[in-house]
This record gives C-alpha cells, sequence and structure tokens, in this order.
C-alpha cells in the first residue's frame, strides 16, 4: 500500500445546483475539497451580490455537520450587471469572481451575453478592483463546427477582450485544446486556466465510439487525443498557470439519457482518486498538489490550505459508487473506463 498526503485540494470550477440536487451533491465534495469557486448558472442565474448572498446562504445550510469547506461566490454576467453592485459584493469579500457565458454556449446560459460591447463597463471596473473574469470559451456561432469553438472564441472574443482591458485577471475555464494551452502560455501575466480531470482522460472517441454515450458529453465537448495529450502536459507539468477546476457538473440520469441530454460530467465523488491515477501514469505525483491544491490559490491570492489530504494506492481497484442518488433522481458517477488504485478517504 502507498500513500500521497498533499494539502487539501480546492476545486476552481463546481456545479452544485440547488434544492435537493445541491444537499445531495456537495458533501461528494466537502469530502475531500476546502474551497470551490461556484459557478452562477441556475435557473434564474445569480446576477446581482443579494442573489450570490442567498446562495451561499442555501450552500453552508446544505453541509453536512462538521463539513469544513468554503464556498467562494461567482456572479453571472450578464448585459444588465451592475458594477457598483458588483464592486461591492467583491469589497465584502462575498464574491470572488464573474462568470463569463456566452449567451447560448452551454447549460443554463441563456442569460449570458451577447454584445461584448454592453459589458466593457464591467470589465472595466473588475480590471480595476482586482476582480478576476472566469470564462466559458466557446463562440456560439451556429457556422462554427463545435470542435472549433474554443479555438475561435480565443480569436474573435478572448484575445480581444483582453487587449482592451489591460489588468483584467482572466481564466479560461474547462479548456479542452492544444490551442488553450499554447494561449495561457503565450500570455505573460494575468491569465490562467481551469482543466477537468474528465478532460485528462476522455478524448471524443470516448463519446461516440460504439454507440453514443451521454456520460461523456459535456461542454467545451472532448476534441481529438492530441488534444487531452496537450491537456494532460499542462497539468502535469508544473506550470502554475494551469490548475484543476473539476467542472463536477451533475445532471439526473433522465436529462442525459434521452433524445437530447444535456451536458455535464460528475466527477466530485472520484476525482481525487483519478487525478492520482493520471499524475501517476504522467510520472508526476509529485505534482499533484501544486496542480490541485497550490496553484489556484497562487493565482486567486489566496493562501493554500493548511489541512491536508491523504490518498491510499492499493492492490486492489478501488469501487467507486456508480450512481448518487439525489431527491431529483439518480445522476451517475464518471467512469474512467479503466480500474483504479487510488481512493480517498
Ligand atoms: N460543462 C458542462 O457540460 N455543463 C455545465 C456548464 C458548463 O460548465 O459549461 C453545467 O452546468 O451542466
Ligand atoms: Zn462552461
Ligand atoms: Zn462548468
Amino acid at each position: 500500500m502507498t500513500t500521497l498526503t498533499i494539502r487539501r485540494p480546492d476545486d476552481w470550477h463546481l456545479h452544485l445546483r440547488d434544492g435537493a440536487m445541491l444537499r445531495a451533491v456537495l458533501p461528494e465534495t466537502a469530502r475531500h475539497f476546502a474551497r470551490a469557486i461556484i459557478m452562477p448558472n441556475l435557473v434564474p442565474p445569480v446576477v446581482t451580490g443579494a442573489e450570490a448572498m442567498a446562495y451561499r446562504g442555501r450552500i453552508m445550510a446544505a453541509l453536512p455537520d462538521g463539513a469544513d469547506f468554503t464556498p467562494l461566490m461567482t456572479l453571472y454576467l450578464t448585459e444588465e450587471t451592475d458594477p457598483d453592485d458588483l464592486a461591492a459584493a467583491h469589497a465584502s469579500g462575498l464574491v470572488t469572481a464573474v462568470k463569463l457565458y456566452p449567451a447560448g454556449a452551454t447549460t443554463n446560459s441563456a442569460s449570458g451575453v451577447q454584445d461584448f460591447d454592453r459589458v466593457r463597463p464591467v470589465l472595466e471596473k473588475m480590471a480595476e478592483i482586482g476582480c478576476p473574469l472566469c470564462v466559458h470559451g466557446e463562440v456560439t456561432d451556429p457556422d462554427v463546427d463545435i470542435f472549433d469553438r474554443e479555438a475561435v472564441f480565443i480569436d474573435r472574443v478572448l484575445d480581444p477582450i483582453r487587449r482592451a482591458t489591460p489588468g483584467l485577471r482572466v481564466v479560461m475555464e474547462h479548456i479542452t485544446t492544444s490551442d488553450g494551452v499554447d494561449y495561457v502560455r503565450s500570455a505573460d501575466r494575468d491569465l490562467g486556466a481551469t482543466i477537468t480531470t474528465h478532460h485528462l482522460i476522455i478524448n471524443r472517441n470516448h463519446i461516440l465510439v460504439g454507440g453514443i454515450r451521454p456520460h461523456y458529453y459535456c461542454l467545451p465537448v472532448a476534441k481529438r487525443e492530441t488534444h487531452r495529450l496537450a491537456l494532460r502536459k499542462a497539468a502535469t507539468g508544473g506550470d502554475p498557470r494551469f490548475f484543476l477546476g473539476t467542472d463536477s457538473a451533475p445532471h439526473v440520469d433522465a436529462a442525459k439519457e434521452t433524445g437530447c441530454g444535456c451536458a455535464g460530467c460528475f466527477t466530485a465523488t472520484n476525482t481525487m482518486a483519478l487525478l492520482a491515477h493520471v499524475f501517476e501514469a504522467e510520472n508526476a505525483l509529485d505534482r499533484l498538489e501544486g496542480f490541485a491544491a497550490l496553484n489556484g490559490p497562487a493565482f486567486y491570492g489566496l493562501p493554500p490550505n493548511e489541512t491536508t489530504l491523504t490518498l491510499t494506492k492499493s492492490d486492489t481497484p478501488t469501487t467507486f459508487p456508480a450512481k448518487i442518488e439525489t431527491g431529483d433522481g439518480p445522476v451517475t458517477v464518471f467512469d474512467p473506463g479503466f480500474p483504479v488504485y487510488w481512493s480517498t478517504p
């Protein structure tokens, strides 16, 4: 038996939802992670400081007794977002970041931004106060192939925004391409990226070969193998601009196993064990702590956690639950498709 003790990790991109789903999935994250950036794409979205405060209260109320977990709240950027409301919520410590969804790009993004010029005053305010912008980086133009949407977004939207807003700190969320990796590496400052666990494990074949597999469908959609390899190199290579954001995104099975299944992989339960497997396979177990527990806090200007998490490797494969039961129905846990020998408490 081998063990690996690292500082307690944080999840820099997490969907907790609300109500019965929140109560069911929150313990899965709080068991391993000390903090998480909470995505605001509820229906209706979390747009104002008051809404973030109320959502934070519902998360705290759903925490299991004794859990040591801090939700880091975000606001959902709309064309109506009030820069002063955001600045007040940020100054008070309630809100850590703002999330940009291009309208229609992903789950619950209908209220997102259509005209990027209309959010200029908010972005300028964010640069001024040092509030990071988390970006779902895909264009929604129907003429752009879904596998190209991240790369096109960088050229057409993200790079112009960054050039026009010096000092704006940006996190490219859940990057899925070598283009994303290269863009982050090309910037000298103010740019980081989260990488999910599942994008280190699957490529687009997993979704489509031998039948359509809805539990591997998420957005941005997994790309071809060369991109997965670039992500693995970025995540395990020790560059502090890359850090863990699981994008664990629960949907009940009924919403995924259907004629128009929604996007999102639920990985909160087994993420840390899967990451240990991936980092070990890349001969980089000593870099797991940086990716999962040090680089994110450094980007956000927060101290790393003082507590630790111990992972254990044994000779027999770990069994993870196939599903989490929620009051809304079962949610399938991400299946890496290979045996994993690492486990978490
Ligand atoms: N990643 C996903 O496929 N889905 C996320 C939304 C998002 O992060 O884009 C969700 O909210 O379900
Ligand atoms: Zn997204
Ligand atoms: Zn997400």
